[in-house]
C-alpha cells in the first residue's frame, strides 16, 4: 500500500478481484468545502461507466483523484486502481513540436512502439497521418489521435474527461461511435466524464450521477448497441437522469449545461423530442 503524496489517500494498486477501480470513503476538500464527501465507487474490469453531475459538482475532481492527478490537496479514504491508466480530455493535449506518430508513442518503451502507435492511429482512422504535426489535424483528427495515444497503452482504465466537448455535433456522433467500437474491440473500464445525457446513455452500460459528494444515481442501462436515440427505452433512461439532475425536461436539451439540440435527435420534421406516454412527466 502506497501513500498518496500530499495527503492522505491510502492506494492499493494490487488485490483488486472483479473491479477496476475501488474507492473507499474518498474525501476531496478544497479549503473547508467537502467536494467528495466519502465517495464509495467500485467500476468492474471492462465496464464502461459515464459520470453525469451538475457543473461543479466534482465530476473533474474524482476523475483526477482517481487518475492519481491530485496531489497536494486534502484528502482521505482509499483508492484501488490498476497500474495502466490513459487519459483523455477535452483539449486533445498533443504536444505541437511533435509529429503525430511521436505524440502518439511518447513515453511508450519497447523497440516495437512506433509499430503500435501507427497499427493505433489505423485503428482511429488516421492510417497516413503519422508525420503530420498536430495543426495539421482537425479538431476530430486531433481527439482521433488522442484516442489512439490511449489505446497503445493497452489500458485497463481510460479516464475519459469530456473528450468530445469541444467537437461539432455530427463530428461528436462519429468519435462516440469511434469510441464504442475502440472500446468493444479493448475492452477497458471507461469512466467517461460528460455533461451530456444522450451521450451518457448512448455509450455506457452504467451511468452514474454525482451529487453532493456522493454518487446519488447508478443507473444500468440495458439496452443493446449500437442504441437508437428515438427508441422510447433510450428517452425514458434519458428522462431519469435529466429528472435527476433537476433538469425541466419541457424545455431542455440533453446537456444541462451546454443547451444545444441534438441533429440525432431531431430528425428533419420530426419534434426535439418525442413525449413517453408512459411517462408521468411526459
Ligand atoms: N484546485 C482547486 N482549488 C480550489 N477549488 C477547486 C479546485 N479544483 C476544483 N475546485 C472546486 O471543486 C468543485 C468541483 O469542481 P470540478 O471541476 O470537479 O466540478 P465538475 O463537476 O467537473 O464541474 P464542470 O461540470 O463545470 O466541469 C468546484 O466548486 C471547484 O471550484
Amino acid at each position: 500500500m502506497a501513500t498518496h503524496t500530499g495527503g492522505l489517500i491510502a492506494e492499493r494498486p494490487t488485490g483488486r478481484a472483479g473491479a477496476a477501480v475501488r474507492t473507499t470513503r474518498l474525501v476531496r476538500s478544497f479549503g473547508d468545502r467537502d467536494v467528495l464527501r466519502e465517495l464509495d465507487l467500485t467500476l468492474g474490469q471492462g465496464e464502461f461507466t459515464a459520470l453525469l453531475g451538475r457543473s461543479g459538482s466534482g465530476k473533474s475532481t474524482l476523475l483526477r483523484a482517481v487518475a492519481r492527478l491530485d496531489h497536494g490537496v486534502a484528502g482521505s479514504g482509499e483508492l484501488d486502481v490498476p497500474e495502466r491508466v490513459s487519459l483523455s480530455f477535452q483539449d486533445s493535449r498533443l504536444l505541437p513540436w511533435l509529429r503525430v506518430l511521436d505524440n502518439v508513442v511518447l513515453g511508450v518503451r519497447g523497440r516495437d512502439a512506433k509499430e503500435r502507435g501507427a497499427k493505433a492511429l489505423a485503428e482511429v482512422g488516421l492510417e497516413g497521418r503519422e508525420r503530420s504535426w498536430p495543426h495539421e489535424l482537425s479538431g476530430g483528427e486531433q481527439q482521433r489521435a488522442a484516442l489512439a495515444r490511449a489505446l497503445v497503452r493497452d489500458p485497463e482504465l481510460l479516464l475519459a474527461d469530456e473528450p468530445f466537448g469541444a467537437l461539432d455535433a455530427l463530428t461528436r456522433i462519429r468519435m462516440h461511435d469511434l469510441l464504442r467500437e475502440l472500446y468493444e474491440r479493448h475492452r477497458p473500464a471507461v469512466l467517461l466524464v460528460t455533461h451530456d445525457v444522450d451521450e451518457a446513455v448512448e455509450l455506457a452500460d452504467r451511468v452514474l450521477v454525482l451529487e453532493d459528494g456522493r454518487i446519488a444515481v447508478d443507473l444500468a442501462i440495458d439496452l443493446p448497441t449500437p442504441r437508437s436515440r428515438r427508441d422510447p427505452r433510450f428517452q425514458q433512461y434519458r428522462d431519469t437522469l435529466l429528472t435527476a439532475l433537476g433538469v425541466d425536461q419541457h424545455d431542455a436539451s440533453a446537456d444541462p449545461v451546454h443547451p444545444e439540440p441534438h441533429p440525432a435527435d431531431a430528425p428533419a420534421g420530426q419534434p426535439h423530442k418525442e413525449k413517453d406516454p408512459h411517462d408521468p412527466q411526459a
